[in-house]
């Protein structure tokens, strides 16, 4: 390969990064990662975008930092590079870890994804302790938890920076509830609540936006097509991984809110899983208002119709399994 006259960087007449926020993404490099990258690069509120992972990212830098968009792209490789990774952030993305293979649940990653969820979130403990947490890995229902440990342990825990992405089931809940009755995926706004596996998984099809009535028949195809768009996927790509485009379509959808929250808009609601007070779990997923401080008020669950509060019920049992075993982990 001819090589390219180096101009050096000091010799640019590039006056560094534009004023807007700093964004890291953990695991990078992974099937949600770039793709994600992509789309925060694509973020006109991203001044600055760090690529972190254990493996490939001068490959995904510079590939993205071709993009004639406005943010600055670094790459990090390795646990030696974390710290600077971090450093301040404003925002930090964790999808690392390892996805499920068919067969498989999403507990069933936690041995894995627990250890790589507590050193990340110890390297932003240290290095960008304000940053606003959004939690991809699974088993959600437990990572949450463990990051909010990490962070106790550290001194630096707020709850309303730390929120567990959820987003991909509402994607989910729309686009289904759309086909259904015929309507643009646009148009609907489906709340779905719990947290994010299986039966924690729970959409309330009675709040739908706009307000339409389904069929029994139509609720428990609903109801179990959401709870199972994930194992849908999972089967689907046979052993080749779990969903990662649509995640990414739904982490910079989520990312993007908590961007808007950060720079003031207003009336920024979206679904969350978080330390909540609205159910007697420590942490739920919910709708939240999004501000600069990160979640600035936790939405009630509003009116449930019988179905729904068994659902709520049953949401709940496992839930509070998940969240002792992450806490335990930190624990222990
Ligand atoms: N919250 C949600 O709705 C969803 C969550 N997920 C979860 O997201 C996670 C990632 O999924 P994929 O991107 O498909 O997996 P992947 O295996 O394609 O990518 C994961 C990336 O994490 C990196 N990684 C591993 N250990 C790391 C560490 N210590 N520090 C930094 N990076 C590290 C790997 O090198 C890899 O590049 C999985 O746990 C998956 O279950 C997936 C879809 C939806
Ligand atoms: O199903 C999985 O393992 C990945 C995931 O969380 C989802 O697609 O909702």
């Amino acid at each position: 390969m001819e090589e390219v006259p180096l101009l050096r960087g000091s010799n640019c007449r590039a006056k560094g990064a534009a004023p807007g926020f700093k964004v890291a993404i953990l695991g990078a490099a992974g099937g949600i990662g770039q793709p994600l990258a992509l789309l925060m690069k694509m973020n006109p509120l991203v001044s600055v975008l760090h690529l972190y992972d254990v493996v490939n990212t001068p490959g995904v830098t510079a590939d993205i930092s071709h993009m004639n968009t406005g943010a600055v792209v670094r790459g990090f490789l390795g646990q030696p590079q974390l710290e600077n990774a971090l450093t301040g952030m404003d925002l930090v993305v964790i999808p690392a870890g390892v996805p499920r293979k068919p067969g498989m649940t999403r507990d069933d990653l936690f041995n894995i994804n627990a250890g790589i969820v507590r050193t990340l979130c110890e390297g932003i403990a240290k290095c960008c302790p304000k940053a606003i947490v959004n939690v991809i890995s699974n088993p959600v229902n437990s990572t949450v938890p463990i990051a909010a440990e990490v962070f106790k342990k550290a001194g630096t825990y707020d709850p309303k920076r730390l929120l567990g992405v959820t987003t991909l089931d509402v994607v989910r809940a729309n686009t289904f509830v759309g086909e259904v009755l015929g309507l643009d995926p646009r148009e609907v706004n489906v709340p779905v609540v719990g947290g994010h596996a299986g039966v924690t998984i729970l959409p309330l099809l009675s709040q739908v936006n706009p307000a339409c009535s389904f069929t029994s028949e139509e609720v428990n195809h609903l109801t179990s097509r959401i709870q199972n768009g994930g194992t849908e996927v999972v089967e689907a790509k046979a052993g080749a991984g779990s969903a990662t485009l649509s995640m990414a379509y739904a982490a910079a959808k989520f990312a993007d809110a908590c961007l808007r929250g950060l720079r003031g808009d207003a009336g920024i609601v979206e679904c969350s899983y978080v330390a909540s007070q609205v159910t007697e779990l420590p942490f739920f997923a919910s709708k939240v208002r999004l501000g600069r401080s990160g979640v600035e008020e936790i939405l009630p669950l509003g009116p449930l119709n019988e179905f729904e509060r068994a659902g709520l019920e049953k949401a709940k049992k496992e839930l509070a399994q998940s969240i002792q075993k992450g806490v335990t982990f930190i624990n222990k």
